[in-house]
């Protein structure tokens, strides 16, 4: 990022402050257990209040769908690779796994996902920072862990994935892959001079994307998925609603112009809604199973 805004703007200083988010400090209970939007971008929230920060760069899937004021979502980069990954000793791929192999994931995206498509498999929850999920696997805690490729890269530890699971395999959560740049509503000279580093594909993308959950009222705390394709002007829209165990799974197809991106979203999230998503994210709410 600051090698980015250094490269348009040779005379700015950038300073990085690297600040650590209660999402990634809580390490022993599943995400969806925690709740509380917003859990990985509020401190960083708060150092654009204090004014410790001028800008915020968040992974956009971290940043809630309803962002409200004082702060604003300036500006969705391009994106990396949206896909979720593999990480497995020796390289061991999905499809090689053996049956009641234990495959370590926090995400009931993911977890559904891989239980409809895999029964076989024993979905454990797996929780803490890039370095501690590795860790746990390196020490036999689990056969295979399923991470966001573009989190993997960011850090330099790409050579860790085994195979990069497909949409049809793994549906991705909305804004995977993507950076997003959160100002101050207020600081329309960030906003001006941020424009340039935004990706229309990747905006427009966004925008289908989260408007799918933000109509089911989703967080990356609920098995939901939506993952759209911009090619020559047009998306593609793919969108899903699961039960964690994997017997539910809804989904929701659609294509059209950049220039209808939200709406596009938005009928989406109405089609999951007539084949019944509003209940089978609902049921969620209810006490779940202890390894859900
Ligand atoms: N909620 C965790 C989270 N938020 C963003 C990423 C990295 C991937 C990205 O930038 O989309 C991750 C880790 C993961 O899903 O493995």
């Amino acid at each position: 990022m600051r090698d980015r805004l250094l490269k348009l703007y040779p005379n700015c200083e950038v300073e990085l402050l690297k600040l650590t988010t209660r999402g990634d400090q809580i390490l022993d209970r599943t995400l969806s257990k925690v709740g509380g939007k917003g859990l990985f971008i509020k401190e960083l929230e708060t150092a654009l209040l204090d004014g410790r920060a001028d800008l915020a760069v968040h992974s956009l899937k971290d940043v809630p769908v309803d962002l409200h004021s004082p702060f604003s979502l300036t500006a969705v980069l391009q994106r990396a690779d949206p896909r979720d990954a593999l990480v497995s000793p020796r390289h061991v791929s999905l499809a090689e796994l053996h049956d009641g192999a234990v495959v370590g994931t926090s995400s009931l995206r993911r977890e559904a996902q891989l239980r409809a498509r895999h029964p076989g498999l024993v979905v454990r929850p797996l929780r803490g920072n890039l370095d501690t999920r590795l860790g746990k696997l390196d020490a036999g805690e689990y056969d295979a862990i399923v991470l966001a490729a573009a989190g993997l890269e960011r850090l330099g530890l790409g050579h860790r994935i085994a195979g990069r699971l497909s949409p049809e395999d793994s549906l991705p959560a909305a804004g995977q892959g993507a950076l997003g740049i959160e100002v101050l509503e207020t600081r329309d000279d960030l906003r001006a001079w941020l424009a340039p580093l935004a990706c229309a594909e990747t905006t427009a993308c966004a925008l289908a994307e989260r408007a799918v959950s933000r109509a089911l009222g989703g967080s990356c705390q609920v098995p939901l998925a939506a993952y759209a394709e911009c090619e020559a002007g047009q998306l593609h829209l793919r969108a899903l609603v699961a039960s964690p165990d994997g017997r539910a799974i809804l989904r929701a197809e659609g294509n059209g112009p950049v220039a209808q991106a939200q709406a596009l979203g938005e009928a989406a999230a109405r089609t999951l809604v007539e084949q019944g998503a509003d209940r089978l994210l609902a049921g969620l709410i209810e006490p779940s199973s202890p390894d859900a």
